[in-house]
Order: structure tokens, then C-alpha cells, then sequence
């Protein structure tokens, strides 16, 4: 059945190395759209995506349209329909793109289908061209875009994205931008983004982590235009509007 949110997070702690990094974090992911986790460098973001997918020791409670996975393998729950773009873009280096794409094939239900496929070949048609190309040979841009590229090709619930523009040049982090903002029309995502003009761009909610815990949620837009809030919470001196 599929309520309203499509993951809730209940009381989520995470364990790296045997010490507490994610403290009793609790936040939902509605059925639509984008919700943006943000937040300082190493307060626990990618533990938090991380702990979701049972990639990390934790306890407390994660809910998929409902059902709680949090005793369910990692294998298990990617099956169920968790796609997971981690923050290295994870690609195969030795592999063309083709293969690397193939690999990311699933069978059965939730698996690829014709319908995904096209998305893909219609979001990403520089990956065409380069089928044949070595990854690893990849600009970080496009290796992303292979990375996105493999979460999309399956029938997922929810697409769990870090750091997608991470490093990348300008120009390119706005194509990054365009293919999410398209992908967003087909799947949630959960996002973790530093860029507060792509957060601008694509979220509708966010969440925002400090020291390991929420201290924030709400609508992308109430944050964004509030000055204080994001000094308070970020630390950044927002200029989004001159972004805009
Ligand atoms: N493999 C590890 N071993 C030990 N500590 C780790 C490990 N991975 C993360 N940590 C610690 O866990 C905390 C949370 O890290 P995490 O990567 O989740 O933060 P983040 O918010 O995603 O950071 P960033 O924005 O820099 O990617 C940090 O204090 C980090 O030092």
C-alpha cells in the first residue's frame, strides 16, 4: 500500500567504528518529489543515507510505503525498491559504459523495464554515444550521469542520491540538476545536496542534520528565504537571491 510518505525514519541511530555518528534521527520522505538533507560537513549525512539501507550498524525504526525493512538486509532492501547513488559515483572503471549500465539491470518486479530504459536513453543521450567507452575514462560529470543512470533503469520507490554534484563544474552541475529535477518526476528522492542553488532548484522539503541529529524540517522555500534560519542551521550567508 502506498501512503503518503513513501519512507519514514523512526529513532534512526547509526554506529561507525563503534561510535554513535546518527542520534535518534526521525524524518519522512513524502511519495513525490524532492526532499533535500542538509547540513555541515561531516554531521552525518551520508551515515544517515547510509543507516537507511542498513550499509552502516544502527537501530530504530525505517519504513518502506509502510512495511518496516530496519531487520532487512541491504540486498533485500535495494530489491524492495531503494536505488542508492552514493557519493563516489560508483562506477565500474575498467567496464564501457554499456556494461556497466547492463550490470545495473534488475529482473522481476521492480526490476528494468522497456519504459525505464527509455527514460534513460531520453535523460542521459551522451551515454549512448559513449557506449562503448571506458567509464573510468569519464568526466566526473558523466560518470554521474552513469551512476544516475543505473539507480534509474530499475522500477524503484525511492532513489537515495548523495552528493550528486559534489566537485563538479558549474556548467555541469546544472546538467546534473536538469536530469534529477527529470528523474524527480518519476521517483522521490532523497537528496543530499550542499549546493544551495541546486537544493533552490529541486527541493520541496528538506532536512537538516546537525551534529548527528534533525534540527530542522520543513518546506525547501520557508529555509531558503530565511536568512537567519540558514546562518543559524548552515552557516552560509544565503545569496539564493541572486541565484535565482
Ligand atoms: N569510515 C568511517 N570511520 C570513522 N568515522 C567515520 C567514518 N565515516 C564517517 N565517519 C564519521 O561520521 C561522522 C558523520 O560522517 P558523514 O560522512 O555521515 O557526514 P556527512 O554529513 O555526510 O559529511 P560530508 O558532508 O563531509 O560528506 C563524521 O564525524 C565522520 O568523521
Amino acid at each position: 500500500m502506498s501512503g503518503p510518505n513513501v519512507l519514514e525514519v523512526r529513532g534512526l541511530s547509526a554506529r561507525i567504528a563503534g561510535q554513535e555518528v546518527v542520534h535518534d534521527v526521525s524524518f519522512e520522505v513524502p511519495a513525490a518529489g524532492v526532499t533535500a538533507v542538509l547540513g555541515r560537513n561531516g554531521v552525518g549525512k551520508t551515515s544517515t543515507l547510509r543507516a537507511v539501507l542498513g550499509l552502516v550498524e544502527r537501530s530504530g525504526e525505517v519504513l518502506l510505503d509502510g512495511v518496516r525493512v530496519d531487520g532487512e538486509r541491504t540486498d533485500r532492501i535495494v530489491r524492495r525498491g531503494v536505488g542508492y547513488v552514493p557519493e563516489d559515483r560508483e562506477v565500474f572503471a575498467g567496464l564501457t559504459v554499456a556494461e556497466n549500465l547492463r550490470l545495473a539491470h534488475r529482473a522481476g518486479p521492480g526490476g528494468t523495464t522497456a519504459e525505464h530504459r527509455a527514460l534513460v536513453d531520453a535523460l542521459f543521450p551522451d551515454l549512448a554515444t559513449r557506449a562503448a567507452q571506458r567509464a573510468g575514462t569519464l568526466s566526473g560529470g558523466q560518470q554521474q550521469m552513469v551512476s544516475l543512470a543505473r539507480a534509474l533503469l530499475n522500477d524503484n520507490r525511492i532513489l537515495l542520491v548523495d552528493e550528486p554534484t559534489k566537485g563538479l563544474a558549474p556548467r555541469i552541475v546544472g546538467e546534473v540538476a536538469e536530469a534529477l529535477a527529470a528523474a524527480a518526476r518519476t521517483v522521490p528522492i532523497l537528496l543530499v545536496e550542499q549546493n544551495l542553488q541546486v537544493v533552490e532548484r529541486l527541493a520541496d522539503r528538506v532536512v537538516v542534520i546537525d551534529a548527528g541529529r534533525v534540527v530542522h524540517t520543513g518546506p525547501a522555500r520557508d529555509l531558503l528565504d530565511d536568512a537567519d534560519l540558514l546562518q543559524r542551521l548552515l552557516g552560509v550567508h544565503a545569496e539564493t537571491e541572486a541565484a535565482r
